[in-house]
C-alpha cells in the first residue's frame, strides 16, 4: 500500500500490544469521515491503564479526528464507523448515554477555556448541576482537584476570584481540575500546552506525569521533546494512518518505518 510518498506494508507493526497493565480503552477499525472526506482509516489502537500516549504527526494527519472520536466529539460533524472499546462496552453506539460516557472520558482542549466564573466555581458547576449540594463535600472535590493539577498552592487564597484572572498556564491546570473533579478514568488531552510558555508547559507536563498515577492519558501533541519526555508510548500518524505505534523509546531511537524516522527527524514533507 502507498501512503502519500511512503510506501507501507508493515501493517504488522501496529500489532504491538501493550502487556505491562491492562486495557484502558481500545479502538477497533475506527474510521472518520467528515462528509466525503475520510480523515480517519483503521484506528486500531489499545491504551494501556496508568500510562501516558503521546499522538504525534504532521499537521492535518488525523489526530486529533482520532482523539475527539474517543470521547464523541465528533458526534455532530462527522460520521464515526467501528468500535471503541471501553469497559467490555462499545461507546460508539447510539444506545450510550454520551454526557455519561464524559464523565468516564474527559477532555482538555488546546486554548484554556475555563467558564466566565470564579475559579471554585469553575469546579463545582457541574458536581452542582448534578445534584451535589453538601458544601464540605464539594470544598472538599474544589481542593483536590486543584492539588491534582498543582494549581492550589497558587489559588487557594483566591478561589472566589474569576477563572480569568489567572495566567494562560494557570487557566489550563484549572480546565484539568475541572476535568478530573468528575472523577474521569480517562483523560484526553489535545495539545493542551501549544498555547503556553515553557515554564508553564513545564508545569502541565509534570502535572500530567503525578497524574498517570491514577488516570490514562492520550495526549495530541506537536512537541517531539514533550511527547518523548513524558509519554510512555507514542502513535504516529500520516495522512489519516496510523503508521507506528510502539514504545517512546523505540519510536524516538530506532522507528521501524520511514515515514516516522522522516517525521521525527523533521525530513518530512
Ligand atoms: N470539523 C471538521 N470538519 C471538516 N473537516 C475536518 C474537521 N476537523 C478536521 N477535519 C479534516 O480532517 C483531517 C484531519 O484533521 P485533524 O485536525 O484531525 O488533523 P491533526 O493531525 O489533528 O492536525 P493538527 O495537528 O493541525 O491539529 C484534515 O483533512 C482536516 O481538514
Amino acid at each position: 500500500m502507498s501512503i502519500g510518498k511512503y510506501d507501507f506494508n508493515e501493517k504488522s507493526i501496529l500489532k504491538f500490544e501493550p502487556q505491562e497493565h491492562e486495557i484502558a480503552i481500545e479502538t477497533k477499525n475506527l474510521q472518520v469521515y467528515y462528509g466525503n472526506n475520510h480523515a480517519l482509516f483503521d484506528g486500531n489502537l489499545q491504551f494501556e491503564r496508568y500510562k501516558i500516549t503521546s499522538l504525534i504527526g504532521a499537521s492535518g494527519s488525523g489526530k486529533s479526528t482520532y482523539l475527539r472520536s474517543l470521547n464523541r466529539m465528533n458526534d455532530n460533524v462527522a460520521r464515526v464507523d467501528g468500535q471503541i472499546m471501553y469497559r467490555g462496552l462499545d461507546v460508539n453506539t447510539s444506545k450510550i448515554n454520551v454526557y455519561e460516557m464524559r464523565k468516564h472520558i474527559g477532555m482538555v482542549f488546546q486554548r484554556p477555556n475555563p467558564f466566565s466564573k470564579s475559579i471554585r466555581e469553575n469546579i463545582t458547576f457541574a458536581l452542582k448541576e448534578q445534584g451535589l449540594k453538601n458544601k464540605n463535600k464539594l470544598n472538599q472535590i474544589v481542593e483536590q482537584s486543584l492539588r491534582d493539577a498543582a494549581l492550589w498552592d497558587e489559588v487557594k487564597d483566591d478561589l472566589d476570584k474569576s477563572a480569568w484572572s489567572l495566567s494562560g498556564g494557570q487557566q489550563q491546570r484549572l480546565c484539568i481540575a475541572r476535568t478530573i473533579a468528575m472523577k474521569p478514568d480517562i483523560l484526553l488531552l489535545d495539545e493542551p500546552a501549544s498555547a503556553l510558555d515553557p515554564i508553564s508547559t513545564s508545569k502541565i507536563e509534570e502535572t500530567l506525569v503525578e497524574l498517570k498515577k491514577r488516570y490514562t492519558i492520550i495526549i495530541v501533541t506537536h512537541n517531539m521533546q514533550q511527547a518523548s519526555r513524558i509519554s510512555d508510548f507514542t502513535a504516529f500518524f500520516h495522512l489519516g494512518h496510523i503508521l507506528e505505534y510502539d514504545k517512546t523509546k523505540h519510536i524516538f531511537t530506532m522507528p521501524k518505518v520511514t515515514a516516522t524516522n522522516d517525521y521525527i527527524s523533521g525530513n518530512f514533507g
